[in-house]
């Protein structure tokens, strides 16, 4: 499902590589840790399966393609098989809980009839019926992070991205999120998930990769935080 190899990126004016020959596999269906210090480079991973930075060496395989070449046109079309969620929620603050999540229906041009069937299933699912007429500055963090993963997700994703999730939310909050994302990843969704939340990393108990410096040094099934 994605496949980095030998991948280095070094950014213009840095001095040393973010990744350093970084090679990682990751399985349809995996749910995967990226742990690490500050400044070791798990974003940058995320920000190249996303095809927001291109590597200076190496591949990355995202859904069986080679985007590294992807010409850019295409970039928009391959990012929709892709579900991003992030620690500071990135909703829109005009918008309702509904209109967040039917936004991302429209950008790809589903009916509105569709969205009418399909945002008050997903809202429901996340735990927000009833809250769909909301504005995000009407909810919890808690409450706007699960709109931020119903949008994430109305559209089935392959893979779901999470770039510190539970970054800004409280540790009960944090693990409803993380209950939600498990669901997720229980319909098949491949999920990987940026933290330094090393409690979650504890409780779940899944692949964890460890990174320092931009180089991995650790990959274990069923990882703890360390
Ligand atoms: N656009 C950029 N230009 C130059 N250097 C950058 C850029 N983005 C990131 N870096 C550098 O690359 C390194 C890795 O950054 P990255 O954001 O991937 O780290 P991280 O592990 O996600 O950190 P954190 O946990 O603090 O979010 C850091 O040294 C950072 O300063």
């Amino acid at each position: 499902m994605i496949q980095l190899e030998n991948v280095t990126k070094t950014y213009p004016k840095a001095s040393r590589p973010s990744l350093d020959q970084v090679s990682c596999g990751i399985e349809k269906g995996e749910f995967v840790f990226f742990i690490g210090p500050s400044g070791s480079g798990k974003s940058t991973i995320i920000k190249l399966l996303l095809h927001e930075v291109t590597p200076n060496q190496g591949k990355v395989v995202v859904n069986g393609r080679e985007i590294t070449s992807m010409r850019s046109w295409k970039i928009p079309h391959f990012r929709r098989s892709i579900g991003c969620v992030f620690q500071d929620f990135r909703l829109l603050p005009n918008r309702t809980a509904y209109e967040n999540v039917a936004f991302a229906l429209e950008v790809i041009g589903k009916t509105k009839a569709v969205a009418r069937r399909v945002v008050p299933e997903v809202l429901e699912l996340v735990g927000l019926g009833g809250k769909e007429h909301r504005y995000p500055h009407e909810l919890s963090g808690g409450e706007q992070q699960r709109v931020a993963v119903a949008r994430a997700f109305v559209n089935r994703p392959l893979i779901l991205l999470a770039d510190e999730p539970t970054g800004n939310l409280d540790p009960d909050t944090s693990i409803e999120i993380m209950r939600l994302l498990d669901r997720i990843n229980r319909t098949g969704t491949t999920v990987v998930m940026v933290t330094h939340d090393s409690n979650i990393v504890n409780q779940m108990r899944r692949r964890v990769v460890e990174i320092e410096s931009g180089r991995i040094v650790r990959d274990q099934a069923r990882g703890v935080y360390g």
